[in-house]
């Protein structure tokens, strides 16, 4: 098996590589942003014969690794030829390879869940026109993904996608003053900062709501979220005849991203399309039985956490509302990290860029444009309330 790894140096691409040393995988090639130390040593580790980095850090790169092809080009990296291309970049950014990938006939899988939020129609398009094949490596998607293996998608009530609820699950009940480094602190998961602070506003399991919809070919209706703070139920199917059937695992991306890895070459050309897949060796350990402790299962908290209603509402409309939301959250996030606006007004500055994003038909070009227009508009009312 020979891998490509977009985003090698963060918390997915890392845990992707530490899955290969452990199978004994090779790696074709690496696609990473600026951080050249622990690219470097995955460069000397795995021997990769491309590398990509960001713009800034290409002559660096070059001069650090005389042996290996560097380029700038993320998207050419995920078309080269690789038994699985893993995307693990953080953002839209991660759009263009997925897309890439696909069209190369490349079997994808993929963390970058906003490919799917965002251009889910266009994405399967890729997959039809190249023969590429996706399996999610999100915990909740592959959780869903094993809860579907041998059903019928027509048997199917209720998909529910359990979230952990964040650092403020349980309080405060006003989060107008609470600072990014509260928010940073994931009570269950160790990821990177974009997703992090998501799971903190609840937008990330918005997103996974719609990731979850376009992947299963199901309508948002049917797509369910309850706040499970153990982390340890990720996802869980209802069908028809009453029976409820869960994936429970360790609060470690190991093993989705194995159990990715394993099903890609397999997997899904279409929506639904769930075949399911041989199984590796243990990757991150087992849950020991009988399992012990308290497990809670409860509603969100629609009023602190205005952004999960947004995402229901950005799918149901669909079109372009998707990527402008995806857009408007990516700036809101940021403004926030560094300061420039408050953790409650992130809800409310996506809210006004919903508000302002025209209906329209999504294609590759309006997605771009729309995406464009929505950062455009996000830093113009992220600047109004800095000032
Ligand atoms: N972390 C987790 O446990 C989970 C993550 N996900 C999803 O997986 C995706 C990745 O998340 P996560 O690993 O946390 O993110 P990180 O922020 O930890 O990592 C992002 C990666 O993208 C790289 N990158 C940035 N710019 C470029 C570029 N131009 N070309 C190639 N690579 C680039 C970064 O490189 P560098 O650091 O070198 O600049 C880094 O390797 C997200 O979509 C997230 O929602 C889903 C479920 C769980
Ligand atoms: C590990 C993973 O898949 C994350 O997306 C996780 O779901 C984040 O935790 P929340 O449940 O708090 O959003
Ligand atoms: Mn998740």
């Amino acid at each position: 098996m020979k891998l490509t790894v977009l985003g090698s140096t963060g918390s997915i691409g890392t845990q992707a590589l530490g899955v290969a040393r452990e199978r004994g995988w090779g790696v074709a090639a690496l696609a990473a942003g600026r951080n050249l130390d622990v690219l470097e040593a995955q460069v000397r580790e795995f021997r990769p014969e491309v590398v990509s980095v960001s713009e800034e850090v290409y002559t660096e790169a070059r001069s650090r690794f005389p042996d290996v092809r560097v380029i700038s080009n993320p998207s050419e990296v995920a078309a080269l030829p690789a038994d699985v291309v893993v995307n693990a970049m953080s953002g839209l950014i991660g759009l263009p390879p997925t897309r890439a990938a696909l069209e190369a006939g490349r079997a994808v899988a993929l963390a970058t869940k906003e490919a799917m939020v965002t251009a889910a129609h266009l994405m399967w398009e890729a997959a039809a026109v190249g023969g590429g094949r996706v399996v999610p490596v999100d915990s909740e998607h592959t959780g869903m993904y094993q809860c579907l293996t041998g059903e019928d998608l027509g048997d199917v009530a209720e998909l529910i996608l359990t979230a952990s609820g964040g650092p403020f699950r349980d309080g405060p009940a006003d989060l107008s003053a609470v600072t990014p480094e509260q928010a940073l602190k994931h009570p269950s998961w160790n990821m990177g900062p974009k997703v992090t602070l998501d799971s903190a506003t609840l937008m990330n399991k918005g997103l996974e709501v719609m990731e979850c919809a376009s992947l299963y070919g199901l309508p948002l209706s049917q797509v369910g979220v309850v706040i499970h703070p153990q982390s340890i139920v990720h996802a869980a199917v209802r069908f028809r005849d009453g029976s409820l059937k869960g994936q429970f695992g360790p609060t470690d991306m190991r093993l989705p991203i194995a159990y990715a890895i394993d099903a890609a070459p397999t997997g899904m050309r279409h929506p639904g399309d769930v075949r399911g897949a041989r199984r590796g060796p243990e990757v991150a350990g087992h849950l020991g039985w009988p399992l012990r402790g308290h497990w809670e299962f409860r509603e969100p908290d629609p009023v602190r956490f205005p952004c999960l209603a947004l995402a229901y509402r950005a799918g149901e409309a669909g079109g372009l509302l998707p990527t402008a939301l995806n857009a408007a959250d990516e700036v809101a996030v940021e403004a926030f990290l560094s300061g420039g606006v408050g953790f409650t007004d992130i809800p409310r500055l996506i809210e006004r860029v919903l508000d302002e994003t025209p209906a329209g038909t999504l294609t590759w070009e309006t997605l771009f444009e729309t995406d464009a227009w929505a950062r455009a508009r996000a830093r113009e009312l992220t600047a109004g309330v800095g000032a």
